[in-house]
């Protein structure tokens, strides 16, 4: 039996096999959750032009110097100008009615809002005296031409969006999406919604990775239940592998009579071997194929397959869309009661935080699916600690920030 490799030493073997996908132009309307490859800089500038703040009149500061409610100026109007529109320009002892984001006529220095006339047409009383600049939004204000907007390796969210979009991108420079097959193999698998069969199983694992995957931004194809038969995973892996960019297999790992995925994969140039993990102690990757596509070849009880991904394939995915490998945020906490962990292996096991006191769920076996659903952390138990007591202090991986 080999030593096992700890997690750490997996996920770096992994992480130094993969490059960032090829980038591709994206229209903006579809480029929301990928991965920016380059750094964006504004087109053009924002505000592109001096405009108005307000709806009101524009006029020459200079010309109501000493304007107030008890002593208003009164001026001709000469134009009106409306968002959009081209703006003449003002003579001095004149004011042009404007518009919110219209443009600021040549000639005008500051904007009087409505609130502060008597919304004259002909002529106006303005009954206050303006700073020069007042209500007046001028050029590159908010970006100068230029200027980065967007960072290579951002997620876009609306936020960037909207800023890619007023600076004049009408699509994007971002990572391919990666494409993930998710294939769980067993013969004792069903699919959710039909009968149960005597000894057969319902198959959660390619639910758990495919929704996982695309969690993170990945386009995902379920394959569901594939029969410990050589032939028959040889099938399905051909099937994939012109698509897919990343393969995850669960189940036929480990030492049984029927784990075909380690038989068949060994000798197509899949490591295989004990990770110092639990759950999640049998890992297989490699390069498999023509196009040389990851293949993580995951434990098939579904605690161990959902911990390997998070260990391992979520920096994967991040890795392949241009972003940092992280995985999940780490934060310390109380533990709320004794716990005793198996010497060797790193620990991780379902919990609940609440104010910064983490309960274990259930029991640290790997079939303990339901307990999943409850979670909302991993808490880790170092490969040498053995025995924590109620308080200590431990790391705990929070799963309800998506991304
Ligand atoms: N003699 C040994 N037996 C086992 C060892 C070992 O070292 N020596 N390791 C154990 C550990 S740890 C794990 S984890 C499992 C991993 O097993 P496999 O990856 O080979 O997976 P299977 O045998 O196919 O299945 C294990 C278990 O999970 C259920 N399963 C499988 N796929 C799914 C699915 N898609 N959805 C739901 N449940 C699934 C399957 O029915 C089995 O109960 O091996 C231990 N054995
Ligand atoms: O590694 Mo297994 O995943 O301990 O149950």
């Amino acid at each position: 039996m080999p030593t096992p490799i700890p997690a750490s030493e997996h996920r770096a073997r992994i992480l130094a096999a993969l490059r960032p996908l090829p980038s591709q132009g994206v229209p903006l309307r579809d480029a929301r959750g990928r991965v920016t490859a380059v750094d964006h800089h504004a087109c053009v500038a924002v505000p592109s032009f001096d405009n108005s703040a307000v709806d009101g009149y524009a006029v020459r500061a200079a010309d109501l110097i000493g304007a107030s409610a008890v002593c208003p100026v009164i001026l001709p109007v000469s134009s009106a100008i409306g968002a959009g529109q081209a703006a003449e320009a003002v003579e001095p002892g004149h004011a042009a009615k404007i518009m919110t984001g219209a443009p600021m006529p040549e000639g005008a220095d500051a904007v009087v809002p409505y609130e502060a006339t008597d919304r004259g047409s002909d002529k106006v009383s303005l009954n206050l005296s303006p700073q020069r600049g007042a209500n007046v939004r001028c050029v590159g204000e908010d970006v100068t031409g230029g200027a980065l907007v967007v960072a290579a390796g951002t997620r876009l969210t609306p936020r960037h969006l909207g800023a890619l979009a007023a600076t004049g991108h009408g699509t994007v420079d971002a990572h391919r999406e990666p494409k993930v097959a998710a294939m769980s193999t067993g013969a004792e698998l069903v699919q959710p919604g039909q009968p149960l069969a005597p000894a057969a199983i319902y198959d959660s694992n390619s639910f758990i990775i495919a929704s996982a995957a695309e969690e993170l931004g990945a386009r995902t194809r379920c394959v569901g239940g594939v029969p410990d038969e050589p032939s028959r995973l040889r099938d399905a892996l051909e099937e994939q592998l012109d698509w897919a960019d990343v393969i995850v297999t669960t189940g036929g790992v480990s030492a049984g009579d029927y784990d075909v995925v380690k038989a068949l994969l060994s000798s197509h140039g899949v490591w295989f071997g004990p990770v110092a993990l639990q759950p999640g102690k049998p890992q297989g990757f490699g390069l498999v194929g023509r196009r040389r596509v990851p293949l993580f070849a995951l434990p098939g009880n579904p605690v161990s397959a959902f911990v390997s991904f998070e260990l391992f394939v979520r920096p994967a995915l991040r890795l392949l869309q241009g972003l940092k490998p992280d995985g999940r945020p780490a934060r310390h906490a109380s533990l709320a009661r004794a716990l005793t962990s198996p010497a060797g292996r790193e620990q991780y096991l379902r919990g609940t935080l609440t104010d910064g006191v983490v309960t274990p769920l259930g029991g640290p076996d790997s079939h303990l699916v339901a307990s999943l659903a409850q979670a909302n952390c991993l808490l880790r138990v170092p490969a040498m600690t053995t025995t924590l007591g109620a308080g200590a202090k431990v790391d705990v991986l929070l799963l309800e920030d998506a991304r």
